[in-house]
């Protein structure tokens, strides 16, 4: 059985943003003590991936102007018909049969060994964060615990289809940067993509210490997908400054911009930070966050077709690996960095 400091040393996914970055474009004069409420004109958009590839040139025109839009004023959004809703059930039902056909001291066999891990499972209960959870490396190749098995293959069939959909992603944001299709996939090398799954539970008979599930961060990579299987809990901080609550609709999938998105633009479209609260944890929920990002060796900069006089790079480079390791944390932590890649306005 594992050591409780150990137990409880495990770093949380993505960067932990107390102190809002002062660089930080978005919250600049943003009074973050705004109370987590919805706003009428912060509504998550909604796109509907089948559209993005209409035979109707049109329909596909308009649709890609509309993710452009959800990319660049809000940075999140809704996708529908991106992996069948039936996929989707099954892989938030697998992830539930992981933490209640297995105990936790079958769990603690994955509490961190090396670096190198491909499956880690870490409990964290203290002020700042309260949560179960097991990460797994999706892609360039799957891990995942081999029992039960129906959390395996399901789990697993959900992931084929994410991956699908990223590269179709990666093809329509590639068309409204204004590039050919290849380009992000190109750019991040995404047939080696590095994509690493966190399984969330938030459960409520926690002795939870505090408010906070996971504490207010970035997630590195291309972007996140989200799915849960209770709505609640989830905020993401708009451009406008006001935490929306991430209801995702029964058929959809929850998408936000990663940081290595927004270096690659130069800062056109946003990696958000986002939070989890506790405050209504009367029900257990499950959550899968997962970082699709490019492939640990390429190396991601501002992009020349974002940089100009009047645009001067805003981010340094580097590959993806040195990103995740720069706060001393390693791949499967995907830490964001993206504070530290900021240069500094010049004053
Ligand atoms: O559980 C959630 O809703 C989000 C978790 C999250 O942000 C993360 O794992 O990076
Ligand atoms: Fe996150």
């Amino acid at each position: 059985m594992a050591n409780t400091a150990e137990m409880f040393s495990q770093h949380c996914f993505g960067s932990e943003t107390k102190a809002i970055p002062h660089s930080h474009s978005l919250v600049d004069s943003i009074n973050l003590s705004v109370s987590p409420t919805d706003h009428s004109d912060d509504q998550v958009p909604t796109v509907d991936y089948s559209l993005l590839f209409s035979d109707d040139q049109n329909e596909r025109a308009k649709s890609l102007e509309h993710l452009g839009k959800a990319c660049q004023d809000f940075g999140f959004f809704y996708l529908i018909n991106g992996v069948e809703e039936s996929v989707v059930e099954a892989a938030l039902k697998g992830v539930s049969d992981f933490f209640e056909l297995t105990n936790q001291e079958e769990r603690s066999e994955y509490l961190k060994k090396n670096s190198r891990d491909r499956i880690r499972w870490g409990l964290r209960s203290h002020a700042g964060e309260n949560r179960e959870y097991l990460k797994i490396v999706a892609h360039p190749e799957y891990h995942c615990p081999a029992k039960p098995a129906s959390f395996r293959d399901a789990i697993g069939e959900y992931f084929k289809g994410m991956h699908k959909v990223e590269l179709g992603l990666a093809k329509a944001i590639s068309r409204i940067m204004g590039h050919e299709e290849t380009y992000i996939e190109k750019e991040f090398k995404l047939e080696a993509g590095f994509d690493v799954s966190a399984m969330n539970l938030y459960s409520p008979s926690f002795q939870s210490k505090g408010s906070i599930g996971v504490p207010d961060h970035t997630d590195p990579g291309f972007f996140v997908s989200l799915i849960q299987d209770v709505n609640g809990g989830l905020q993401v901080l708009s451009h406008k400054g006001n935490w929306v609550t991430v209801s995702i609709p029964r058929n959809a999938i929850f998408i936000n911009l990663g940081d290595h998105l927004e270096i690659l633009s130069n800062g056109k479209y946003k990696s958000h930070i986002h939070q989890v609260v506790l405050d209504d944890n009367r029900v257990k929920r499950i959550s899968v966050a997962t970082l699709h990002g490019p492939s640990l060796d390429t190396f991601v900069a501002p992009a020349p077709g974002f940089v100009d006089e009047s645009r001067p790079p805003a981010y340094g480079g580097m590959t993806y690996k040195q990103s995740l390791e720069l706060n001393g944390s390693d791949e499967i932590d995907v830490q964001s960095s993206l504070s530290q890649l900021r240069i500094p306005l010049p004053v």
